[in-house]
């Protein structure tokens, strides 16, 4: 069904993350919020989740975006959930990591779909990229955490998520997770 709210969302998202590419290949960035809104329309997310996930990188990886702004042209039901998922930069790697998993526990179900839509398409890619790529350290050395710690936060943010989501979406992220430590396993071998 069309919606004129998705379809403007679709626009900033695109506008946005302009020039921004994804860290494992040369795909422009805009590649990863559309294809959570994908996920999510597959598991029949109502239009608002839709917007959300896409917009949910904006405030924080581009200039001119707040989530006072958001929720201006968006509304404040979108604006929650962008900012339920918006880390806190100034943190650590390590602290903003931990802290995304604590939260999983008490953020609203829409923000925990957006995210386990979003950590689906991450290490989807991650498991393209890694397959693909020249080297497994030439491609860990784009994650700040590094191979241990990005594989070890990914599989407690997956069973963080596992119980407040779908068990389509549950199923995904944990058989992904898997998927990508055996290539990692492999291509090390
Ligand atoms: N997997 C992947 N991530 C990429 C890529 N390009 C950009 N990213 C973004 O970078 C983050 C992962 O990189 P890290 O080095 O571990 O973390 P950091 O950028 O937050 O410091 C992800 O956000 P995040 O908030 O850590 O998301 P997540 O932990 O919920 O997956 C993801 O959205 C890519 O090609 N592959």
């Amino acid at each position: 069904m069309y919606s004129e709210d998705v379809e403007r969302a679709i626009r900033v998202a695109l506008h946005a993350h302009d020039g921004q590419t994804r860290k494992g290949s040369a795909d422009p960035y805009v590649v990863h919020p559309i294809h959570i809104a994908l996920v999510l329309t597959r598991h029949g997310a109502p239009d608002h989740v839709v917007q959300a996930g896409l917009l949910h990188d904006v405030v924080e990886d581009c200039d001119g975006w707040d989530v006072e702004r958001i929720e201006a042209e968006f509304g404040a039901e979108v604006a929650e959930i962008v900012a339920e998922l918006t880390e806190d930069k100034t943190r650590s790697w390590e602290e903003r990591k931990r802290a995304g998993i604590e939260k999983v526990a008490t953020m609203s179900a829409d923000a925990a779909t957006v995210k386990a839509a979003d950590k689906l398409h991450n290490l989807s890619s991650m498991v393209r990229d890694l397959a693909r790529s020249e080297s497994p350290d030439a491609f860990w050395s784009h994650f700040n955490g590094g191979r241990d710690r990005t594989l070890s936060m990914a599989r407690e943010l997956v069973e963080a998520l596992a119980p407040r989501v779908g068990e389509d979406l549950a199923r995904s992220l944990r058989a992904t997770v898997d998927m990508l430590a055996s290539i990692d396993r492999e291509r090390r071998a």
